[in-house]
């Protein structure tokens, strides 16, 4: 379904000096540099995958979206997107594929939504009774019924969304590249689109790759990631793994009165202040640890948790997966 070989994009960026002379002598002599987005990065993805694409700020994940989605041309390098060549733009490649960034308006601000849901409808040769039975659907799945009449300006933000997602959809793309879906949305409204992508995949086998600093949506929807750091691929495959690799310690916190001592024995003490003691322990002798330390009669509670993976992925962002355990 997505087949991307040696995908390169480089930027051509103005530069010039400082001060107002230099400015001056840029109308006419403008110097450039070149920014190199995306280095080379190859993957296959097949239909009805939701793969996450995770990286640092600034490491080429939107760049490779629009790749995708054919809004930037790739500098070298073989793309295939349901055999297209996504930027060729062909219509029949426009109409499978929907491109959703978080932070880009797409419906009228002054209009009720409905009137943006029907322009796309237009703009796309929505068959009407198709478009009215998916939209049904739609509406249902997000419960927006009581708002599409309303103007945009006067909805929330979590609503404007839901309405944005709708309107991405109206044309039943195959493929969605969704660039931080979630971004601003309390927790409650993240929930709800997170459900919708999951129930829009199931439905319609739909492809999914999605950009999000929020690990909540990772984890609640890809099992596989592709992790891009400084324009290079430095991970694709599964998540359990990725965690295996740069983890294997359990965190526990142990509620305590008095003052324990030789902590040392059973892991590493990350933190230990009144009455709260942090540890790392080897996750492979998690079953002879925990019951050691609950026979010392100054332990009052314990908690044990796993590494959380927004930790995970700070570890290979700094590390790369040569991140060694304690
Ligand atoms: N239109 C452009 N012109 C020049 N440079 C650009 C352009 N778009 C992106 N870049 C540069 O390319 C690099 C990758 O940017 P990109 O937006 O793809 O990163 P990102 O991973 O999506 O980051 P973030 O998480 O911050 O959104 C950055 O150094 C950025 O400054």
């Amino acid at each position: 379904m997505i087949e991307a070989q040696r995908l390169k994009r480089v930027y051509k960026v103005a530069v010039r000096d400082k001060g107002i002379k230099a400015a001056f002598k840029s109308l006419f002599q403008a110097k450039y540099t070149s920014v190199e987005a995306v280095k080379g990065i190859g993957f296959s993805i097949a239909r009805g995958e939701i793969v996450a694409l995770l990286g640092p700020n600034g490491a080429g994940k939107t760049t490779t979206l629009k790749m995708l989605a054919g809004l930037v041309h790739p500098s070298e390098g073989e793309l295939a997107v349901n055999g297209f060549k996504p930027f060729k733009r062909d219509r029949s490649f426009l109409k499978s594929i929907s491109l959703l960034m978080g932070n880009r308006k797409r419906l009228n601000w002054n209009l009720p939504v409905v009137d943006s849901f029907e322009l796309y409808k237009e703009l796309y040769d929505i068959p009407e009774q198709e478009y009215q039975s998916f939209l049904d659907e739609l509406i249902e799945l997000m419960d927006v019924a009581e708002i599409i009449q309303r103007p945009v300006r006067n909805l929330s933000l979590g609503q404007r969304m839901k309405c944005e997602i709708i309107l991405s959809l109206l044309h039943k793309p195959q493929v969605l590249f969704l660039d931080e879906p979630t971004i601003g949305l309390d927790n409650i409204a993240q929930k709800n689109i997170r459900n919708f992508i999951k129930e829009y995949n199931k439905r319609y086998n739909a492809t999914v790759i999605i950009t999000s600093h929020n690990m909540d949506d990772i984890e609640s929807l890809c099992k596989r990631v592709l992790i891009i750091n400084r324009g290079e691929l430095v991970y694709d495959g599964d998540m359990k793994r990725l965690t295996d690799l740069v983890s294997n310690e359990k965190r526990i916190v142990i509620t305590c009165k008095d003052n324990p001592i030789n902590m040392e024995q059973y892991g590493t003490v990350q933190s230990m202040e009144d009455g709260r003691i942090e540890l790392l322990i080897e996750r492979d002798r998690a079953v002879e640890i925990i019951p050691a330390i609950m026979t010392n009669p100054w332990v009052q509670d314990i908690d044990i948790t796993n590494i959380p993976l927004t930790e995970i992925i700070e570890r290979v962002y700094t590390y790369g997966l040569s991140y060694e355990p304690k």
